[in-house]
């Protein structure tokens, strides 16, 4: 098989510079030909690590997988072999399948014991190469290995570029609900290789799209009409500052589930026949509406969320057949809900969490979506 398809003009092809310096912030990075690729740094102190994004950064692994120190490496992949640049140390490909039903235990098991049978020690290092669901499972067994080996991810979805990789949260779904057992477990370095989006589907690419829609509102501002590279850029970037400032999500971090209340609602609501970031992007225009019932932005705002999520392809309706008693009930459920119905929601002086919303208020901005 062949390497990736080019990337993808998705939004018009104008290039803007990348905004700012420093960690957190986009700065270029040379790396090929006609390549401009980007690097962000999540500013961890001594766990920082760079996020490069662009056209072929995949080729940086071996550099990476030197930097780290590794002498031989396992390669998770839910992609073809070839899509894995040679590690440049004695390595093993273990193939992976993306997707919830083998995001669980038992593949973070055969992980690991993939990782002994290959004699991976502490100071080796885990690559992971797929979807967000791949990352994840990879980063937790990675996580878990000998207490903690380094690993270095591949996302291959326009999702986990711009979220699931970055940040170090790591889980794995039980029986009984997603997302139930992980660690907090940071890569050494994430690369984003843009070609590697080239054959995702038209629905995954609005999966993705529905997270750069909320990410207009908390602070990585107007990104339409921009590269694929400069969305994925500032969206990571946006995740690094907000991640530097609070790893474990004990308070900012809360500031990433904009638009996510009704977003988890409606998964539920629909039996995750909406993707996540389908249902992120109704959640968004949701969130809009409430803030202006609340008076706590203006009509101007609220319509900015409409045309910022229909601009990006989404849907910005409830689905038809959803029930707004069903909708309140999850959403009193939600596991961020900190007092009654809690939401992430913009303002004057910005996006904050907003506890015991008025559940009258909640209805007003869910009917006639
Ligand atoms: N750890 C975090 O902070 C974090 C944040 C957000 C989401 N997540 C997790 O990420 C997961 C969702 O990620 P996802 O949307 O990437 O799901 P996924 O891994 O299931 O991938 C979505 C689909 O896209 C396909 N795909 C991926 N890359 C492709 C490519 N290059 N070409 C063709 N098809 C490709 C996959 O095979 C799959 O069918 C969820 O499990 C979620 O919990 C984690
Ligand atoms: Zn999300």
């Amino acid at each position: 098989m062949h390497p990736p398809a080019p990337e993808r003009a998705v939004s018009d092809p104008a290039r803007v510079a990348p905004a700012g310096v420093g960690p957190g912030r986009p700065t270029p990075a040379a790396a090929g030909p006609d390549v401009e690729p980007v690097r962000v740094d999540v500013a961890l102190g001594e766990r920082a690590y760079p996020v490069l994004i662009g056209p072929g950064v995949r080729h940086r692994l071996p550099a990476e997988v030197a930097r780290v120190g590794a002498r031989r490496v396992v390669v998770v992949s839910a992609r073809p072999a070839e899509w894995t640049p040679d590690p440049g140390v004695p390595h093993r490909v273990v193939p992976a399948r993306d997707g919830e039903h083998d995001k669980n235990l038992s593949t973070v098991e055969q992980l690991c014991r993939a990782f002994a049978e290959f004699g991976l020690t502490r100071s080796d290092a885990v690559v992971s190469c797929g979807g967000g669901t791949t990352t994840d499972v990879v980063g937790l067994a990675a996580g878990l290995y000998h207490r903690g080996i380094a690993v270095i991810h591949l996302p291959t979805s326009l999702l986990a570029q711009v979220d699931a990789s970055v940040g170090g949260k790591t889980a794995v779904n039980l029986p009984e609900g997603k997302n139930l057992v992980g660690v907090y477990w940071q890569p050494r370095a994430v690369l984003c290789d843009t070609e590697h989006l080239g054959t995702l589907p038209e629905r995954e690419w609005r999966n993705g799209y529905g997270e750069i829609a909320r990410a207009h509102f908390i602070g990585a501002g107007e990104l339409r009409g921009r590269s694929v590279a400069e969305q994925i850029a500032a969206c990571v970037a946006l995740k690094a500052r907000v991640v530097a400032a609070d790893e474990r999500d004990s308070g900012l971090r809360h500031i990433l589930n904009y638009g996510h209340t009704l977003g988890h609602a409606l998964e539920r609501a629909t039996d995750f026949r909406l993707r996540h970031g389908e249902a992120v992007g109704v959640g968004t225009v949701f969130a809009g509406r409430l803030a202006g019932v609340l008076d706590r932005v203006p009509a101007g705002r609220v319509a900015e969320h409409h045309d910022v999520v229909a601009g990006y392809g989404l849907d910005s309706a409830l689905p038809a057949d959803v029930d707004h008693d069903e909708l309140v009930a999850l959403m009193r459920r939600d596991k961020k809900a900190v007092a009654g119905l809690s939401f992430v929601l913009d303002g004057p002086t910005g996006p904050e969490l907003v506890a015991d919303v008025p559940e009258a208020a909640v209805r007003a901005a869910l009917a006639g979506m």
